[in-house]
């Protein structure tokens, strides 16, 4: 094996990753073109296992990687059916359609390189949020024509940067495939947003022989040229819908007939927002939608919610998520209607493990392409499914982190003017190539 800290070989590598640049901004550029949200990955995957394949990866597809009972927030069969529709007509490639069709959008490439050594892994995941993309010369992808084709759905948390920082990692590893050790696993997974895809992933054992793990952000807030090589402040989340049923009546004639599902959705809302807090740490809840009623002289007999809790750890999580429940059972037995609550996504907390976060900020400071590395950074946020993943590599005895690779944003993320500057894939692939590089130089 080489010596791969010294200088020169750590040069090599960011030139080699640095003519990459031209095919990765291109391949960026095209996923964020026909984005597609989450378990709707259909287009994204059939190429990122063509393009795998063709690198040489041993592949592993869909029902092999996704667990299809542990899968959350699913849509209909028949949105489902559609999009997969919509996809082969976008250049989805059809040879690997069945292996993703039905809502299995994930991908697991594994290279052994044939000399010993540990088990790395790499997640990054592929879906869009639902969101309308600005259509306006002051957005980028728009003047520079790779705005999303598909309404409702927009990359704009750049998971489309994650993927090809995936794809361009794959083929750096496969070229220094002799310069490596132990076996290499890229893992593509769908529907992060809403944190409805890991633990499907996680079910089906994915991560089970993992020894290192690493999951990847882009930008965040984190500046350009910085890297936050152990993000540790994920909140633990619950994913709800809620759904009221009462009965319609003449709201003129016979209200008293009436039960009032409107009133009940909006009663829940008023206390969801009023829970308690938890000593234990913060916590957050949110309605995101409501929708009620079908007319203006019509007692309302339908009422929907999407609802979201979050706590500092996975135990105030629970708490406000239980108390959540009883404000909604409650809101419904003060209208005398039916209620039922649907789980449609959930995370963990989750800390990555120290040695690894320090052999990650040593593989960066090495590298010699950051202005500023550091350990974590301070302050809640947001959740992330890729905690599944780290927690269970953590109880089989490996080591687990979330780097986070910052750079400069036209918008926050999730809004509808999201772009980031795309030189930051460049030093995601050298950064994530050099982990596997050293790895006979890590320390406990
Ligand atoms: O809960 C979700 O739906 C996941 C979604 N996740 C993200 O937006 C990722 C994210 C948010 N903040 C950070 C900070 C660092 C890395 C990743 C993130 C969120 O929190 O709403």
């Amino acid at each position: 094996m080489i010596e791969a800290n010294d200088k020169s070989s750590l040069q090599a590598l960011n030139e080699r990753v640095d003519r990459l640049f031209p095919a990765l901004r291109q391949q960026r550029r095209d996923l964020h073109k026909y984005a597609e949200s989450g378990w709707l990955e259909f287009r994204t995957s059939t190429l990122v296992a063509e393009r795998l394949d063709e690198l040489g990866y041993r592949l592993q597809l869909g029902r092999e990687v996704i667990d299809a009972e542990s899968r959350m927030g699913l849509p209909t069969a028949d949105v489902l059916q559609q999009q997969e529709q919509r996809a082969l007509e976008q250049g989805a490639i059809a040879r690997w359609m069945p292996h993703f069709s039905g809502g299995f959008t994930g991908i697991v490439a594994t290279l052994e390189t044939g000399n010993p050594g540990p088990v790395i892994a790499y997640r990054v995941d592929m879906d869009a949020l639902d969101l309308n993309e600005v259509l306006n010369d002051e957005h980028r992808p728009y003047r520079e024509g790779f705005a999303s084709l598909n309404s409702g759905m927009m990359h704009a948390c750049g998971h489309d940067g994650h993927t090809t920082i995936g794809l361009g990692l794959a083929q750096l590893l496969m070229e220094m495939r002799e310069q490596l050790c132990g076996t290499l696993k890229l893992i593509f997974q769908p529907a992060e947003e809403g944190t409805r895809g890991a633990k499907s992933m996680v079910a089906a054992g994915v991560v089970d022989d993992v020894d290192f793990f690493t999951a990847v952000h882009i930008g965040t807030g984190v500046p350009a040229h910085h890297i936050v090589c152990g993000n540790d402040t994920f909140m633990a989340t619950t994913k709800l819908d809620v759904i009221f049923t009462g009965v319609a009546a003449h709201a003129g004639g016979n209200p008293e007939q009436g039960r009032n599902a409107l009133l009940a959705a909006a009663q829940a809302t008023l206390g969801l927002h009023a829970l308690p807090r938890h000593s234990g740490g913060s916590s957050r809840i949110n309605v995101g939608v409501l929708q009620a009623g079908t007319g203006r002289n019509v007692v309302p007999s339908s009422a929907m919610m999407k609802v979201e809790t979050r706590g500092a750890t996975n135990e105030v999580n629970e708490f406000i998520y239980q108390q959540a429940l009883k404000v909604i059972s409650g809101a419904a037995e003060m209208y005398q209607v039916q209620v039922e609550t649907r789980l449609m996504g959930a995370a963990q907390s989750s800390k990555p493990t120290a040695p690894w976060v320090h052999y990650i900020h040593r593989q960066a400071e090495n590298l010699g392409v950051f202005e500023k590395i550091i350990d974590r950074q301070e302050g809640a946020a947001g959740s992330e499914d890729a905690t599944y993943m780290m927690e269970r590599v953590k109880s089989l005895g490996g080591q687990a982190s979330y780097v986070i690779f910052g750079t400069d944003l036209s918008a926050g993320h999730h809004n509808e003017k999201f772009d980031f500057d795309e030189h930051v894939m460049t030093q995601g692939i050298k950064t994530l190539a050099a982990l596997a590089l050293n790895i006979s130089t890590f320390k406990e």
